[in-house]
C-alpha cells in the first residue's frame, strides 16, 4: 500500500527538484552572460566560489583587493556559480539606495535571516507602500526631536555604567584593571534601548547573568564554527539552511527570547496608557495605523528595533573605546574637549564637542558596523526597461543602472543587470577610497573632519559616510545612537548633579583606556573586535581610574 504513496511521492520531488535545478542552471548561465565582460578574480573554488577566501580573510580586505584592481564595476562568484556584482561607483550607488531603492531589496537570504531571527518587521519588509507604512510607525519616535527627551535615560545609563566600573576597581588593590569592553558595550546598548525606546529597563548593567543578553553573544561568539561558513555560503540560494542545526537553534532561540520580552513590554506599555509616555513602543501604541498592526506585526517591530539598536551601538562603542585606547594624544584632547563643557545640553552635543564628533565619524568611517550592504535586483512588469533573450528560449529582464565613469570594457556609461543578480556595496572600500580620503584613508586621523576648523562642510566632495547607508531604507535610528554614543562617553559627574537631572557622566572624564593586546575584526551579525586569534568578540582594555 504504502510502497506506491511513497514512489509516487519521491517522483513528485524528483520532478520538482529538477525543474528548480534547471530553472537555476539557466539563470545562472543568463547572468553570467550579460556580466560577462564585467572584471572580476577567476572563481577559486566550482563549488564555493569566492565564499571560502571572503570567510577566511579579514572583513571587507578581499574587497579593497578586488576594487583596487579591477575599478568600480567587479563581478564575482558566490557557491554553486552565482553571480554578484560589488560596486563603489557613486552614481550607481546614489541610484541603487535613493531613486531605484525599491528595485533593489535585500536578497532573499537576508530577508529569510532576518525573518528567522526577528519576525517580519521593518529590516525583513519589502515594497514601497508595506516599508513606508512601517516606516511611519517608528520614525516619529526616533528623529531628532523625540531624542532629545531620552538625553537623560542615556545619561543614567552611562552613569550606572561607569559607577559599576568604579566599584570593579575598588575592589581591585591597583587603580588598574583589564575590563571586557565588549561585554559591557553590550549591556550598556541594550540597557539603553530598552529604556530609551520601550521604556523597560533590561537591568544587564547588574552584572547578573541575563538570558537575553546571553543569547544574543551566544549567537555572535559562533560565528568561528565550521557551520557558519556553511550558513554563510548557503543561505543566498537555500535560505531555508538558517533553520537547520545548532546555529539554526540559537537564531530560534534568540527569535524567542527577544519576543517574550517584547510581549511584556507591549502588555504593560498597554495597561499603562501613560498619556505623557514618549517612548517608541507607547508613540507606536498612540499612532492611528497601529490598529492596523497584529500583535506578532508589533512585536517583530520590537524585535527589529532592539536587534538593530544592540548590535550596531555595542559594536561601535567598542570600536571608539578601542582607537581612543591606542591613539593616547588624542584621548587627552579629547578629555580636554569635553571638560571645558561640564554640562552639555543635546544641541551642545550636536554642535559644540566637534573632536568628540570627529572621533565618532572617524570610529564609524574606519569600522563600518554593517561592512556589506546587500541587494538583489527586481524587475516588475513597470520598472522593467530592458529585454533580452537567454539560451533562446529563455526571456529574462534586466535593470539599467547608471555610471559616473564609464566602464573600461565596454565604454558605456551604464550597466545591464539581470533580475536576480546579488548586489554587495562594500561600505569599508567606499570610506577608505584614498582618492577620497587621501593617502592616509587608512589611518584613524578624526582631523580630517575638522578640516579649515568648520567641519565636515567644507570637506572635499564625496566624502560621505554610508554607515547608515542611505535613502529610503537609511537607519532611523541614526540621532539615536549619534547622541547615545557620545554621551557614552562625553559627561562626568558635575557636583549638582542628581540622578533625573543626569548631569553628566563621561568615561573619559573618570577613567582612561590602555590596549595592551592585539586586535583584529570579525565578521559576526556585525563587524566586531576579538584579540587576535581568538573565537569570541572580546576588546579586553586597561582601564585606569583618573
Ligand atoms: C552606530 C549605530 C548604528 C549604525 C551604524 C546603524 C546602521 C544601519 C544601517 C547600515 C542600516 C541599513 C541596513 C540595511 O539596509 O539592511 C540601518 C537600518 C536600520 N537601523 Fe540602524 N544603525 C545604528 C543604530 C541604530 C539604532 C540605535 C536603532 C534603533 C533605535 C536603529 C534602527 C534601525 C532600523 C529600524 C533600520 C531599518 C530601516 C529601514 O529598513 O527602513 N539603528 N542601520
Amino acid at each position: 500500500m504504502l510502497a506506491p504513496l511513497i514512489q509516487k511521492l519521491s517522483l513528485v520531488w524528483i520532478g520538482f527538484t529538477t525543474v528548480l535545478l534547471a530553472h537555476y542552471i539557466v539563470h545562472t548561465l543568463g547572468t553570467h552572460r550579460t556580466l560577462r565582460k564585467i572584471p572580476g578574480p577567476a572563481v577559486s573554488t566550482l563549488l564555493w566560489g569566492e565564499e571560502w577566501d571572503l570567510f577566511h580573510s579579514k572583513p571587507g580586505s578581499l574587497y579593497v583587493n578586488w576594487h583596487g584592481r579591477f575599478g568600480r564595476v567587479v563581478s564575482f562568484t558566490g557557491a554553486f556559480g552565482h553571480q554578484i556584482l560589488s560596486i563603489t561607483d557613486p552614481r550607481a550607488i546614489h541610484f541603487i539606495l535613493g531613486e531605484g531603492a525599491y528595485q533593489f531589496p535585500k536578497p532573499a537570504g537576508v530577508r529569510a535571516w532576518f525573518k528567522a531571527t526577528l519576525g517580519e518587521g521593518i529590516l525583513w519588509v519589502e515594497g514601497k507602500v508595506e516599508h513606508e507604512f512601517q516606516r511611519r510607525l517608528l520614525v516619529p519616535a526616533l528623529n531628532q526631536t523625540s531624542v532629545r527627551g531620552l538625553t537623560s535615560i542615556f545619561l543614567e545609563t552611562s552613569l550606572y555604567m561607569a559607577d559599576q566600573w568604579t566599584k570593579l576597581l575598588e575592589n581591585h588593590e591597583t587603580d588598574q584593571l583589564e575590563i571586557e569592553i565588549t561585554y559591557w558595550a553590550g549591556r550598556f546598548a541594550l540597557d539603553t534601548i530598552g529604556r530609551a525606546a520601550f521604556g523597560h529597563d533590561f537591568n544587564c548593567l547588574s552584572g547578573d547573568p541575563h538570558e537575553l543578553a546571553e543569547a544574543l553573544d551566544g549567537l555572535t561568539n559562533n560565528e568561528h564554527r565550521p557551520s557558519s561558513f556553511y550558513m554563510r555560503a548557503l543561505f543566498w540560494i537555500f535560505p531555508s539552511i538558517l533553520f537547520i542545526g545548532k546555529k539554526g537553534q540559537m537564531i530560534r532561540e534568540v527569535k524567542r527570547r527577544l519576543g517574550s520580552e517584547a510581549k511584556r513590554m507591549w502588555s504593560d506599555t498597554k495597561t499603562l496608557q501613560d498619556s505623557g509616555n514618549q517612548t517608541l513602543m507607547a508613540n507606536m501604541l498612540r499612532c492611528d495605523d497601529s490598529s492596523q498592526m497584529t500583535e506578532e506585526e508589533v512585536v517583530s517591530q520590537m524585535r527589529t528595533v532592539i536587534s538593530a539598536g544592540y548590535e550596531t551601538v555595542s559594536a561601535i562603542v567598542a570600536w571608539m573605546l578601542f582607537e581612543i585606547s591606542i591613539h593616547p594624544k588624542f584621548q587627552e584632547q579629547l578629555r580636554l574637549e569635553i571638560a571645558s563643557i561640564p554640562e552639555p545640553t543635546f544641541d551642545q552635543l550636536n554642535t559644540k564637542f566637534p573632536l568628540l564628533d570627529a572621533a565618532l565619524k572617524e570610529t564609524l568611517r574606519l569600522h563600518p558596523a554593517i561592512l556589506e550592504n546587500h541587494h538583489e535586483v527586481f524587475v516588475s512588469p513597470s520598472t522593467s526597461n530592458d529585454k533580452h533573450f537567454y539560451l533562446s528560449t529563455q526571456a529574462a529582464q534586466t535593470i539599467t543602472v547608471p555610471l559616473s565613469e564609464p566602464l573600461a570594457e565596454t565604454g558605456e556609461m551604464r550597466l545591464v543587470v539581470p533580475a536576480g543578480t546579488l548586489i554587495s556595496i562594500p561600505v569599508n572600500v567606499l570610506q577608505t577610497d584614498k582618492e577620497i580620503w587621501g593617502d592616509d584613508a587608512d589611518e584613524f586621523q578624526p582631523s580630517r573632519w575638522l578640516e579649515g576648523g568648520k567641519g565636515v562642510a567644507t570637506l572635499p566632495k564625496g566624502r560621505e559616510l554610508f554607515a547608515f547607508s542611505a535613502g529610503p531604507r537609511s537607519c532611523i535610528g541614526k540621532s539615536f545612537a549619534m547622541a547615545e554614543i557620545k554621551v557614552g562617553f562625553s559627561h562626568k559627574i558635575h557636583a549638582k548633579l542628581t540622578v533625573m537631572q543626569a548631569l553628566m557622566i563621561t568615561l573619559l572624564q573618570r577613567f582612561s583606556f590602555q590596549c595592551k593586546h592585539e586586535i583584529e575584526p570579525f565578521q559576526s551579525f556585525v563587524i566586531r573586535p576579538r584579540v587576535k586569534g581568538e573565537n569570541a568578540s572580546s576588546l579586553p582594555l586597561l582601564v585606569t581610574r583618573l
